[in-house]
């Protein structure tokens, strides 16, 4: 025997792959991931590492994982990896990318006041994890517009997904459950980063692994950046999918390339990126990567106590015309009883019928399992968290106390943000600029709160007192008008409601979408005017000496300067005797027959004002309107 791949090994041996990679850690064997090869002695070394493990803890099995406990999740147990030879890249997967290039680090930016800093994204925790069973991992696929996210789903959902029971409804429910012939996997279909970004924002996180999908004909795109942003942001692993590889014009080489001006490395670069080719239309591929997906998650070694304390996320929420609101909610942890209190946010439910993803009616769901809810009073928000109540006196108590933590924080936060040099900064030597920030991801969060810390200087404080993710609240604006803030906006707008309270309070609130626009706005607050100011500045003036008739251009003023110069574009006003006949813009100079930008004292020119009725002795002005710095 040669080399052999690490994951090959664990198949043949009978453990998990990840198993096998703690015991390469144990051995200081280096590899990339479980695609890499490993020497025929570490082999032999291996499995005498097994062999005792075997007699020590199985009486002579070589076996470290109860068989029972993957029974309950079969993609998620030993696996079958991918076959070799029908790879283009070997399967990958490990330890959460490092953050690319352009992403800005914690340091140095003006930190967010602790109590109300951005969210940090958390799963529920789990307790003594290898002891749990396995789940299956929970897939959002995202990328640019067009570059295949639905076509890949639907090819998914066509063919992975059990046909629906009799009578059931087929609805869009924002997840649906794949079954492959390694396992079970649970697809967040919403809209691409938009239900990512969301459910993230408040501070949960559903996927457990990102696909991004890369046209083939297309490569990395805008959005295909972002995507890639939020995947390492959120730390999940990433499956790059190339999709539309049937087309002629396909060049999934250069989209591999360009991966790794991202720092990207693929596999067959020598780096850990799986990259999987595939069609959304012909289906090429698409088993590759459903395994990639096992593979990965298996790696992840993912898991969660069906018996624990119930622990979910909402996908998505909406009315039904018949059936009232209805919610999907993800199981992350615990399992889901019909007649159940849960809470979500200030409101409760009791969960009066219970579907899956396929409109099959279900009495319970465990975890990495996405249910349909009826038995909410209220639409509740993607994102939102689930827990479970006792029973309705239960589910009450905690909406209350909720309430009065969520008044207890936003009291404190106002207090606490108003100290004398937040409010009275601009008396000190030291100016401050109180900033409140919101954004429409966490990334947008970071690059701009790190553009703004380079903008500090020994004269002025920035102070960003808050800075989250998404629209600005109505406690945004009570804060920033004690603390007479400004509150910026990138991407994000506020609500009708909102913008009113800050209408009537006095409080700036600025939306844009491009980051520079709001920089340039810093800018203004920094030098110390809210708006640029204008000033008009008088160029020069020149005196009518004849009309010259154009045939396009109409009547132009054959002049003299008498006075400073003249330019082109620069505004006009025609006095005759002493009144103001007219004003505009100098739309023509010339010299001769040429144009020209700028005429001075002492020359003779043709001025078009862009007026018919100009005459012999009207007296041309020109000024311009120039931004003025205040001192
Ligand atoms: N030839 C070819 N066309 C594809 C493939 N996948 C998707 N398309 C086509 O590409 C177009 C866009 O596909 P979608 O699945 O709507 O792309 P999307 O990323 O979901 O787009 P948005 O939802 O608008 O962001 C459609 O016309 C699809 O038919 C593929 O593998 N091969």
């Amino acid at each position: 025997m040669s080399k052999i791949r690490i994951y090959t090994l664990a198949k043949e041996v009978g453990v998990e792959n990840h198993r096998m990679l703690e015991i390469l850690d144990g051995l200081g064997v280096q590899y990339k991931s479980v695609s890499s090869t490993i020497e025929e002695d570490t082999v032999e070394l291996i499995k005498q590492i097994l062999a005792e493990e075997g007699t020590q803890v199985t009486g002579g099995q070589v076996e470290d994982v109860s068989p029972t406990v993957d029974a309950a999740e079969p993609g998620t147990g030993p696996t079958s990896a991918p076959a070799t030879a029908a790879q283009p890249t070997a399967p990958a997967v490990t330890a959460p990318p490092e953050p690319a290039p352009g992403q800005m680090s914690s340091e140095g930016r003006p930190t967010p006041p602790a109590a109300t800093a951005t969210q940090v994204e958390e799963r529920p925790a789990a307790t003594a994890t290898t002891e749990l069973p396995h789940r299956a991992p929970v897939v959002t696929i995202m990328g640019h517009v067009d570059h295949g996210k639905t076509s890949l789903l639907d090819y998914i959902r066509k063919t992975k997904v059990a046909a629906k029971e009799a009578g059931g409804i087929t609805q869009h429910v924002g997840a649906f459950e794949a079954q492959t012939s390694k396992g079970r996997i649970v697809f967040i279909d919403t809209p691409g980063h938009e239900a990512f970004t969301t459910i993230r924002a408040r501070g949960a996180n559903v996927a457990d692994i990102a696909i991004i999908v890369i046209a083939a004909d297309d490569s990395l795109m805008p959005q295909t950046r972002e995507a890639i942003a939020h995947a390492q942001a959120a730390k999940v692993p990433m499956i790059v999918a190339i999709n539309k590889i049937d087309l002629a014009q396909a060049d999934p080489d250069r989209v591999k390339t360009d991966l790794t001006q991202l720092n990207l490395v693929p596999e067959e670069y020598g780096g850990d990126l799986v990259v999987v080719p595939v069609s959304a239309r012909s289906g090429e591929g698409i088993e590759d990567l459903l395994e990639y997906i096992i593979l990965t998650a298996e790696i992840e070694d993912l898991r969660a106590d069906p018996k624990g304390e119930f622990a979910g996320v909402i996908i998505e929420g909406k009315v039904d015309k018949q059936a009232g609101v209805l919610a999907t909610v993800m199981v992350q942890q615990g399992t889901l009883n019909l007649g159940d209190f849960l809470v979500v946010g200030e409101k409760y439910g009791k969960v009066k019928a219970m579907t899956d993803t396929n409109g099959g009616r279900i009495k319970s769901a465990g975890p990495s399992t996405p249910v349909q809810v009826l038995g909410f009073s209220e639409v509740p928000d993607s994102g939102e968290k689930v827990v479970a109540a006792k029973n309705e006196h239960a589910a009450r108590e905690i909406v209350q106390a909720r309430a009065s933590d969520r008044r207890d924080v936003e009291n404190a936060r106002v207090r606490s943000r108003l100290t004398l040099e937040e409010m009275m900064g601009s008396l000190g030597s030291v100016r401050t600029v109180n900033l409140i920030l919101r954004a429409d991801t966490q990334g947008s969060v970071e690059a701009i709160q790190g553009i703004l810390a380079r903008k500090e200087s020994d004269d002025v404080k920035i102070n960003v007192m808050f800075a989250g993710i998404g629209a600005p609240s109505e406690a945004d604006v009570l804060l920033a008008s004690t603390a007479e803030a400004t509150i910026l906006c990138f991407s994000v707008t506020a609500a009708g409601g909102v913008k009113k309270i800050a209408d009537s309070k006095g409080v700036d609130i600025k939306s844009y979408r491009i980051i520079y626009e709001l920089i340039d706005e810093v800018d203004r607050l920094i030098k110390g005017t809210s708006e640029p100011v204008f000033e008009e500045k008088y160029l020069g003036r020149a005196e009518v000496r004849m009309i010259i008739k154009h045939p396009r251009s109409g009547n132009i003023a054959g002049s003299y300067v008498t006075d400073g110069s003249l330019k082109r574009n620069a505004k006009a006003k025609v006095t005759r005797g002493k009144q103001v006949v007219y004003e505009g813009t100098i739309v023509g100079l010339k010299r001769f027959k040429d144009d020209v930008r700028e005429v001075q004292t002492g020359y003779e020119c043709g001025i078009n004002v862009d007026w018919d009725n100009v005459m012999e002795g009207d007296i041309i002005e020109a000024s311009e309107m120039v931004e003025v710095t205040p001192a």
